[in-house]
């Protein structure tokens, strides 16, 4: 079942389409990466799904338990969230509990609660002032999850933080993702891999690939041929790129990069021309394309 799901949504500001024709569909349970470069409209589609911001076009289809407010349903990290120093991790808990319409008492029942998930129990009557980029974000989170919503979601959860940072939110989503579902934004391929079931990969306000992490990781592991050569292989890439087992290929100075569709037939190919040995051959290796290739291609 989906949480949310848009047709065609877009948001254009002036002259910058900065969302379009976008299809998204969050499923209950799972943890979704949306991926992709710096201005691939990520915040922007979030602030959509968030109501911070109306769309120009297309719709936003929530759950049937859905039930006209978005503050009951949802539950938001902002890519800088804003923390009061002076107050305690537990104050701001409570506070974030009761602006989501928790009554007092319930309130405080839940920013307990919260603080012991987030690992953040024994520190809960010190200042925020006071804590680290990694306590600041695990409270964020928290703060997210005070009201328990359907799903939460994260806006660059883990981009400004020090590797230090970084391990802890990533180890936090980790655990949260076998009891809530999740929706987060990132530019990094490796923190999406490391934690997301389905990934939508963004480029230039649209999804350009989508699918769960398995599905993407199997499809686009092609076999390939990586090949570093002495002298420039550009000439000979013209009669290569003629033959019928050549899928694609990436030159980058001497270095090259050939998919393939028939690993056997290549090899074969590759070892008996002669041309290619004329080049002076310094590496010969078995490859194949991971997600990582496909991720810099369809972004670059
Ligand atoms: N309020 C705004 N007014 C005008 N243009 C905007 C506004 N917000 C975003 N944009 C533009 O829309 C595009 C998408 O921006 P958005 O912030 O959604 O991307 P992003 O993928 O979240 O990138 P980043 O990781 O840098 O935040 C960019 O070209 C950005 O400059």
């Amino acid at each position: 079942m989906s949480l949310i799901e848009t047709s065609s949504l877009g948001k254009r500001f002036n002259d910058t389409e900065a969302v379009k024709q976008l299809n998204l569909s969050v499923r209950e349970g799972a943890c979704t990466a949306l991926l992709g470069p710096n201005g691939a409209g990520k915040t922007t589609t979030l602030n959509m799904l968030t109501g911070l911001m109306k769309p120009t076009e297309g719709t936003i289809q929530f759950d049937a338990a859905y039930e006209g407010d978005r503050r009951n349903y949802l539950g938001y990290l902002p890519q800088y969230p804003k923390f009061f120093g002076w107050m305690s991790g537990e104050e701001y808990l409570i506070f974030a509990a009761e602006l989501a319409g928790l009554p007092k008492k319930q309130a405080k029942i839940s920013a307990s609660e919260m603080l012991e998930l987030i690992g953040l129990q024994d520190d809960g009557k010190k200042r925020i002032s006071g804590y680290s980029g990694g306590m600041k974000q695990r409270l964020g989170i928290a703060q997210a999850l005070v009201h328990s919503p359907k799903l939460i979601i994260l806006d660059e959860p883990v981009s400004a933080l020090d590797p230090i940072g970084r391990r802890e939110v990533l180890e936090l989503m980790k655990r949260l993702k076998t009891h809530t579902s999740i929706l987060f934004s990132t530019h990094v391929l490796h923190d999406a891999e490391e934690v997301s079931d389905d990934i939508f990969i963004m480029n230039k306000g649209t999804v350009v690939i989508e699918g769960s992490l398995r599905e993407l990781q199997q499809t686009h592991q092609k076999p390939a041929f990586f090949l570093e050569t002495e002298k420039s292989p550009e000439e000979w890439l013209h009669t290569l790129k003629e033959q019928d087992w050549v899928v694609d290929w990436e030159l980058d100075h001497h270095r090259l990069m050939i998919t393939v569709d028939n690993m056997e037939k290549a090899r074969a190919n590759l070892l008996k021309d002669e041309h290619l040995h004329e080049l002076k051959l310094v590496k010969f290796e078995v490859a194949k394309t991971s997600l990582e290739d496909l991720f810099m291609k369809v972004i670059s």
